[in-house]
């Protein structure tokens, strides 16, 4: 069994290795994610071209050669040579993270498709046994997510740090944020009032 986290990545040096299809599907989530990312590859597809003319990805036109992923946090290997993506997973330190396009079972993790919605991840994978049934799956679980729920969230989110700031018993604080799960507080005018005054709620909340 596969062991899932979500990796704060921001700022981290990425690597990876291949400019065609796959190389941009993946370093597309690695930017929305804030990573430092340089490609390296002798041919890039149109959209590497963009990112690099436009800074966003560091881009090294030539072909991989072992020092370069000497000090990666996380390395992709992309290229459409097998072989090389092989070399490349051989390469890296034990620490490293490693992606192989292709022999995913080179390297020590898989990418799961996913569905972002404001501070909601849902994440699937199959641990590849198959891409495109987590795919499928993932579209299933999107269309029967509620409207709203990445404001419903931030709202969340505030009120629970608002609520760190009370001098409340851990089991009086839970008491608040399980009642915050009803669905009346889906609704946006009553997520207001919450927060405008959150000692009443506080009182409500604990008197139930
Ligand atoms: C979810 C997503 C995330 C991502 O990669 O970003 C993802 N594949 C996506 C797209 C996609 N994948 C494929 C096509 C072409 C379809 C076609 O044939 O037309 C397309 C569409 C396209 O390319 O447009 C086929 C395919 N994929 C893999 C192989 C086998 C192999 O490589 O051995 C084959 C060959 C066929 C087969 O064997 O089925 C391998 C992997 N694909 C994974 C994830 C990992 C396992 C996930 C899991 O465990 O479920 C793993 C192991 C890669 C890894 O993690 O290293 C992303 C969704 C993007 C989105 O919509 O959000
Ligand atoms: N496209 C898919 O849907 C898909 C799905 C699953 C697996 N794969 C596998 O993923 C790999 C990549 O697929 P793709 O469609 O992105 O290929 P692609 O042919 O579009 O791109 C390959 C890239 O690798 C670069 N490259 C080749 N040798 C290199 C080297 N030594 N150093 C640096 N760069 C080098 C090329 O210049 C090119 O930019 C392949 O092994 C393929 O079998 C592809």
């Amino acid at each position: 069994m596969c062991y899932p986290i979500t990796l704060e990545i921001k700022g981290r040096k990425v690597i990876v290795i291949g400019g065609g299809k796959v190389a941009v599907r993946k370093i597309r989530s690695l930017l929305a994610a804030g990573a430092s990312i340089t490609v390296i590859t002798d041919q890039a597809s149109e959209p590497v071209k963009k990112w690099a003319e436009a800074g966003q990805i560091t881009w090294n036109q030539r072909l991989w050669r072992k020092k370069d992923t000497g000090k990666a946090f996380l390395i992709v290997a992309a290229t459409n040579n097998p072989k090389i993506n092989r070399e490349i997973a051989e390469n890296a330190d034990a620490n490293q993270l490693v992606n192989v396009a292709g022999q995913p079972e080179l390297g020590n993790f898989y990418l799961p498709a996913v569905l972002h919605r404001g501070r909601l991840t849902i994440a699937v994978s199959t641990g590849g046994a198959s891409p495109l049934f987590s795919v499928r799956l993932r579209d299933k679980i999107a269309d029967r997510l509620d409207d709203g729920i990445e404001d419903y969230l931030d709202f969340l989110s505030r009120l629970r740090e608002g609520l760190k700031k009370k001098s409340l018993s851990q089991s009086e604080r839970a008491a608040c944020l399980r009642k915050l799960l009803d669905p009346m507080y889906r609704d946006g005018l009553r997520q207001q009032s919450v927060l405008a005054d959150v000692d009443a709620f506080i009182r409500q909340s604990l008197a139930e």
